[in-house]
This record gives C-alpha cells, structure tokens and sequence, in this order.
C-alpha cells in the first residue's frame, strides 16, 4: 500500500538557523519557508536527489508540534511521510486492522497541496507516520 518515502520532518527549534546549516554546511537545495496555519507549523522544505526534508517549527497556539519540543528542545526527527494512492482506502484499510488514524480520519490538504493524514506514533514502532496522497 504505501509507496515512496516522501519526506523525513525535523521538528527544529530555531528555523533560520536550521535552514542555514542546510543551505550552508550541508549544501542542500532549500526551498522557502511557508506557513501551513492549518497544521500549525512553518515548513522549509530541503530538496534531496532521493527525498525530502522538512524543517517543521510551531506556528501559533495550538501547535501540534509544541509538546515534542518542550520533550526535545534541541529537535528531533518527527515524522516520516510515506506515500499512498488512495489515501481514503489507505484509512480504511488501516482503520479495519486497528490504527488510530489522528484527525478523526479526515484528510487535510498538507504542504504539497495534496490530502495528508497521521497515523499515530505507539501504533507504529514508536514513529508518527504521515500518510500523502500522490
Ligand atoms: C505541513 C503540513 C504537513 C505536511 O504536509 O507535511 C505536516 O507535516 S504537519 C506536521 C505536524 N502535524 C502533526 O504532527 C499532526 C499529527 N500529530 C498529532 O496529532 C499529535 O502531535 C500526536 C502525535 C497525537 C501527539 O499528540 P499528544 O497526544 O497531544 O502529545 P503527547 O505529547 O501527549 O504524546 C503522546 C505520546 O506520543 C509520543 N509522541 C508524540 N509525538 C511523537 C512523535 N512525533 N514521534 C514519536 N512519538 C511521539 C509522546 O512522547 C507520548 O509518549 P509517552 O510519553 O510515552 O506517553
Ligand atoms: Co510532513
């Protein structure tokens, strides 16, 4: 069911910062920071030959990303996000089979413009997984 592996999420303290050592020290292609209101995070999105990462630091109040990093203050690797081609068949299938699928199952429209939902992170080996559809 699940397909390539879209992106790795670093949940980061300090944004600029990270990006920087992105750009800088590791030489990556970074894309500009974007503000995803609805999922209560800012985004920078570095581009790899295979892959992405997304830098994710808190936007607003009600961060779901806040908890983590009063846990983790110098950040730490969040999310993984696999990709899916159905993701209402995705849900369903792993609704039947016992996974809590986070939001009330509903997708929201994630960064890339495309339906996203979580899968959450004691059903899977300790990793919060991020479900796109492609
Ligand atoms: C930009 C849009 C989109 C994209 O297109 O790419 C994004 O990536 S948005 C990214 C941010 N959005 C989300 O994370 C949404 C889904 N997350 C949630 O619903 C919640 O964060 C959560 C995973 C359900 C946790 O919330 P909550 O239960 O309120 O927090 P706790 O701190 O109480 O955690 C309970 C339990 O789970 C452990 N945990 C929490 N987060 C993670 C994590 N990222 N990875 C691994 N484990 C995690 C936490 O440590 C607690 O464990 P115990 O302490 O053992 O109880
Ligand atoms: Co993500």
């Amino acid at each position: 069911m699940i397909g390539r592996l879209n992106h790795v999420a670093i949940a980061v303290p300090d944004l600029e910062a990270a990006t920087a050592q992105y750009r800088d020290t590791l030489g990556a292609s970074v894309r500009p920071p974007q503000d995803e209101p609805e999922h209560g995070v800012t985004v920078v999105f570095i581009e790899l030959p295979n892959t992405k990462v997304e830098l994710i630091h808190p936007l607003g109040d009600a961060s779901p990303i806040a908890a983590f990093l009063e846990k983790n203050p110098a950040g730490g690797i969040h999310h993984i996000c696999y990709e899916v081609e159905d993701i209402a068949a995705a849900r369903d299938r792993l609704t039947a089979q016992g996974a809590r699928v986070l939001g009330g199952g509903e997708p929201k429209i994630g960064a890339h413009g495309k339906p996203v939902l979580f899968l959450h992170p004691k059903d899977f080996n300790g990793c919060l997984i991020e479900l796109e559809e492609v």
